[in-house]
């Protein structure tokens, strides 16, 4: 059945990948499953025929038949659950692939997205400046012990799988902040993440969407 799934019209971040569509043309890359792309403005976002498909009138959204799906972390689990690739078929292997999916978005990524809070959201506020460091603070609160779990293993637990896709498009948002180059085995694992072919063709795909190319 023909999958299609929404992005920005045009993204802010102009193609680097960090909106979040990028992790679902990822997964569906990794299981070599065609997909279309409904481009939507900012405007399109919050008009009823978006938001009847995601209250928060965001993106993306996911349809494959008549299937709607919001929420990119359940958008990946669907995938890696019908699709071969991205989950181990061994049930313990399985479990733990879904346990960092949900570690990755539940417990490393709420500190991540508090940089985007104190700039964008507080940064005309006289204290957004004090309270950047400990932000930041927070954050290497959860790296230091990501870091030492996956020491110098390529991936977090075996083969590859919807948990490191999920893990890496989540540190990929550290990347201009510096912070993941004082764990260079971190810094490392995402770079092994974005060397994969399917990350790469996610990506340029995204890229040309936000670029009009
Ligand atoms: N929890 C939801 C969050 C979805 C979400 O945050 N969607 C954002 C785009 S990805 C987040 C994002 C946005 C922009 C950049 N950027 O760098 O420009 C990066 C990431 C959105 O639709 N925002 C528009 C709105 O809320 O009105 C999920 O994981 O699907």
């Amino acid at each position: 059945m023909t999958i299609t799934i929404t992005a920005f019209e045009h993204s802010p971040d102009g193609g680097k990948g960090l909106s979040r569509d990028t992790r679902v043309r990822w997964a569906l890359e990794e299981v070599g499953q065609p997909y279309n792309v409904r481009p939507l403005s900012f405007e399109a976002l919050k008009q009823s025929a978006h938001v009847c498909m995601n209250p928060f009138g965001q993106i993306p959204t996911y349809e494959e038949g008549d299937l709607c799906l919001f929420e990119s972390g359940a958008i990946v689990f669907h995938i890696a659950e019908h699709y071969a690739g991205l989950l181990p078929s061994d049930g313990n292997a399985r479990a733990r692939a879904i346990m960092w999916m949900f570690a990755a978005l539940n417990s490393v990524e709420p500190s991540i997205l508090e940089i985007v809070v104190v700039k964008f959201a507080e940064g005309d506020k006289p204290w957004s400046k004090e309270r950047m460091p400990l932000v930041f603070d927070r954050i290497r609160q959860r790296l230091r012990p990501l870091s030492a779990r996956l020491g110098d293993a390529e991936w977090l637990d075996g083969e590859f799988s919807a948990g490191d896709l999920i893990m890496v498009s989540v540190l990929l948002r550290l990347r201009m902040s510096g912070i993941l180059d004082e764990f260079p085995n971190l810094a490392a694992y995402v770079a092994r993440g974005e060397a994969r072919p399917a990350y790469q063709r996610a990506f340029a795909a995204q890229l040309a969407q936000a670029t009009g190319t």
